[in-house]
């Protein structure tokens, strides 16, 4: 089996000699593992997760749990298939210490379950996560009644003072910034004495089918929530207090991360399959069905997945991406290699995730000869000609697997640190080298 480079190496990205003929199986999702934890350790009885996801992400929320006394058994499932977690839920403790790493859902997510720990949860995490926006669930939960201590810039460290229970109620959030602040009140809302009625007050709402996904989520444990969808008021969940079920759950590949795999049969007019593609799905990464058939491939989805063919010919696209702003590295990657140019929009919050990803995108994609632009809410991409050189990747998985699809297309390009991808998807290099063997 190849071995994981070490942080600072580079990693020679394979270039593909013809066009890729591959089954790709990919691992679980990230948000939906995160969520699936986190719904577990409130629930009043222990639950199953099938088929987790097992990246830096998922343990790093797995031990934060466990920091706070939950008991989360790592093996396989009753019946003997597969890998399974057991989540055993128990009073949450204090005091505990957590350690986010970068992870958004962690550092998003466990602030407001801390509020029902009985006594102090400390939060650190990567330098990034000092930087990363907080304020919402900080401001939200001092709100609803919670004891925070943090530096005053509404970010990392902080520390949650539980004491048992949170009053909840109504609050309003500006989740311009990110969609992760509202899904981090409605996933510990039903354990609120009131509930919780999160409004969100901004001009824009990023990533709402991440919100959707927290939705179908909690009402698939039993939860009550009502939603714009469901009638409600425009920009307002609300979330009935009650006792959470403990449920057996199988979590769906991560569709995000199948992005560079079917990126792949794009630009090298190849076929990839995805076995266990949902047929319905909350996952923004079920839009490259249809951005990816735009620029200029095809799919066909069926019981046993989804089998994606390229045609050949890459096309730019004039996108939004604002519902489903984690899939902006991969398209920016493809739109580099495409015979016309490209605008994607709506993901000026990109700026704040795991690194700047707009500046980091037309850095390394214009150091390899590219011509990108940033706009104020994207960016524009002419396709150039492109030449070998070190694709960085400032500790973004995303990033990583950029760079890997413009080096199916680029002899040269070598990757810095393709270890990041472990944040999510720590079998990247043997999946995408396996994938280029299976050609
Ligand atoms: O809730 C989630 O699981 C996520 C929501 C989105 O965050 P933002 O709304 O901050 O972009 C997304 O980009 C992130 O990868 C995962
Ligand atoms: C933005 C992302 O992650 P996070 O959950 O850390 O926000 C991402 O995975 O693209």
């Amino acid at each position: 089996m190849a071995r994981t480079p070490a942080p600072t190496a580079l990693w020679p990205a394979p270039h593909a000699s013809g066009a890729v003929d591959a089954t790709v199986h990919v691992p679980g999702s990230k948000s939906v593992t995160n969520r699936a934890l986190v719904l577990a350790a409130l629930a009043s009885e222990p639950g199953w997760l099938r088929r987790p996801l097992r990246s830096r992400d998922t343990l790093l929320m797995a031990d934060a749990l466990r920091a706070m006394g939950i008991e989360i058994e790592e093996g396989v499932g009753p019946d003997g298939t597969g890998e399974a977690w057991r989540v055993l839920p128990a009073g949450l403790r204090g005091p505990a210490t957590v350690d986010v790493g970068n992870a958004g859902t962690v550092m998003r997510f466990l602030p407001p379950v801390a509020t029902l720990a009985d006594g102090p949860v400390h939060f650190d995490g990567d330098p990034r996560s000092h930087e990363r926006p907080l304020h919402g669930v900080i401001d939200a939960l001092r709100a609803l009644g919670a004891r925070i201590d943090d530096d005053g810039r509404g970010a990392l460290p902080l520390t949650v003072h539980g004491v048992g229970a949170l009053d909840g109620g109504p609050v309003e959030v500006d989740a311009s910034s990110s969609s992760q602040f509202v899904s981090a009140l409605l996933l510990s809302g039903p354990r609120f004495n009131q509930g919780v009625e999160v409004r969100h007050t901004g001009s824009t709402l990023p990533s709402l089918p991440h919100i959707q996904m927290t939705v179908d989520m909690l009402r698939a444990v039993g939860a009550q929530v009502d939603t714009p969808e469901s009638g409600g008021e425009p920009g307002v969940w609300r979330v009935t207090p009650g006792a959470l079920l403990g449920r057996d759950l199988t979590v769906e590949p991560d569709l995000s991360n199948a992005q560079p795999f079917l990126a792949a049969a794009l630009v090298t007019g190849g076929r990839v399959v995805v076995p266990d593609w949902p047929a319905r799905t909350t996952q923004p990464g079920d839009r490259l069905r249809e951005i990816f058939t735009e620029m200029g491939g095809s799919c066909r989805l069926t019981d046993y997945g989804l089998e994606f063919t390229g045609s050949g010919a890459v096309h730019g696209i004039d996108v939004d991406l604002g519902d489903v702003g984690e899939l902006t590295p991969g398209i920016a990657a493809v739109a580099a290699l495409a015979d016309s140019p490209s605008t994607l929009r709506g993901v000026a919050h990109l700026r704040l995730h795991e690194t700047d990803r707009l500046a980091a995108l037309t850095k390394e994609i214009n150091e390899l000869g590219g011509d990108v632009t940033e706009t104020a809410d994207g960016l524009h991409i002419r396709p150039r000609p492109l030449h070998g050189g070190v694709f960085h990747t400032y500790e973004d998985h995303r990033m990583a697997t950029a760079g890997a699809v413009i080096g199916l297309a680029v002899e040269g390009v070598r990757i810095e640190n393709v270890a990041t991808t472990a944040k999510t998807l720590p079998d990247f290099p043997d999946l995408w080298t396996a994938m280029l063997g299976a050609a």
